[in-house]
């Protein structure tokens, strides 16, 4: 059977299927959705998260679709993650999500079920990175516990704030993001930003690091690949691992499809 996923950011909406025999997640190219397409799909349930209007958003797939829609909102505490806000519902639900793919990337699945984390499995602190139109990192202790994180601009987002406030940084051409210092304004601001972001993914290793001795860091997000490749350099220590997932929210939404229907 297949269960479909949807994920509403903040610019765009991704959608994807789960295959529930094999647990594969495949994406579905927005460019190549229709309505149409979408429909002629005989789906068990539909999952979706939103982080506009978790409401308008099931308005919208209730007119497509007549299987059970189930619209995710941050949790309180469960499958074994506990939310550092006071206030839960206010954490966006993509940024749970995220820490739920990464969280149950390495804990055991009887585990996860009761939302209690299994004894004696080998699993760290973690960082969750999500370079979207903002990039959010948050940091998770190794017994499900989220110490919290930070919210920034994201790489575009960044730019079109610095360039809508300024008079005369005038961006002519396009340039790649390296590491390094710029010697035009174009690599001055792309770098700049750029390395930002990467300063702050250093300050919450460091920051990780002195609660847990080793950290797993998993990147997402549009613009991911951008910064792996970097930080893998850079964080080249024997107690910091580093993967890309390109679609931890996704696989996030699977999670708690697999773990709901338990
Ligand atoms: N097809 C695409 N459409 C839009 N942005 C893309 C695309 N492919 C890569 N990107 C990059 O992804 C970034 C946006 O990331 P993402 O798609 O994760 O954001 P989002 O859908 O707004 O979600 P979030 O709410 O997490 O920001 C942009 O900065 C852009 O550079
Ligand atoms: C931070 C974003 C925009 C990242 O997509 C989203 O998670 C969101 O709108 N969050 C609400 C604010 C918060 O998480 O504290
Ligand atoms: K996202």
């Amino acid at each position: 059977m297949t269960i479909l996923l949807v994920d509403e950011g903040n610019t765009r909406i991704k959608y994807a299927e789960l295959d529930t025999n094999s647990g594969f997640i495949k994406l579905l190219d927005s460019h190549l959705l229709s309505k149409a397409n979408l429909n002629t799909q005989n789906y068990l349930a539909i999952y979706a998260s939103s982080v506009k209007s978790g409401a308008e958003l099931q308005k919208m797939l209730a007119t497509q679709f007549s299987c059970p829609i189930y619209i995710i909102e941050t949790p309180d505490s469960k499958y074994g993650l506990t939310i550092a806000y006071a206030d839960k519902t206010r954490l966006g639900v993509d940024r749970w999500l995220a820490m739920l793919g990464a969280f149950c990337n390495t804990v055991d699945l009887a585990g996860k079920a009761t939302g209690e984390v299994a004894q004696n499995t080998k699993y760290c602190a973690q960082l969750v990175a999500d370079f979207g139109t903002a990039v959010t990192i948050d940091a998770i202790e190794q017994d499900g516990t989220h110490i919290g994180g930070w919210i920034i601009p994201g790489l575009n987002t960044a730019k079109s704030g610095l360039l809508g406030k300024t008079a005369s940084i005038k961006i002519k051409t396009d340039v790649c993001h390296k590491a390094e210092f710029g010697d035009m304004t174009e690599s001055c601001v792309n770098n700049g930003i750029y390395v930002s972001i990467l300063s702050t993914i250093f300050y919450a290793c460091k920051l990780l690091l002195k609660k847990a001795e080793t950290i797993d860091i998993y990147l997402t997000g549009g613009d991911c690949e951008l910064f792996y490749a970097e930080l893998v350099t850079q964080l080249n220590e024997q107690n910091i691992n580093i993967y890309q997932v390109d679609d931890l929210v996704f696989k996030g939404l699977a999670q708690y499809a697999e773990l709901n229907a338990q």
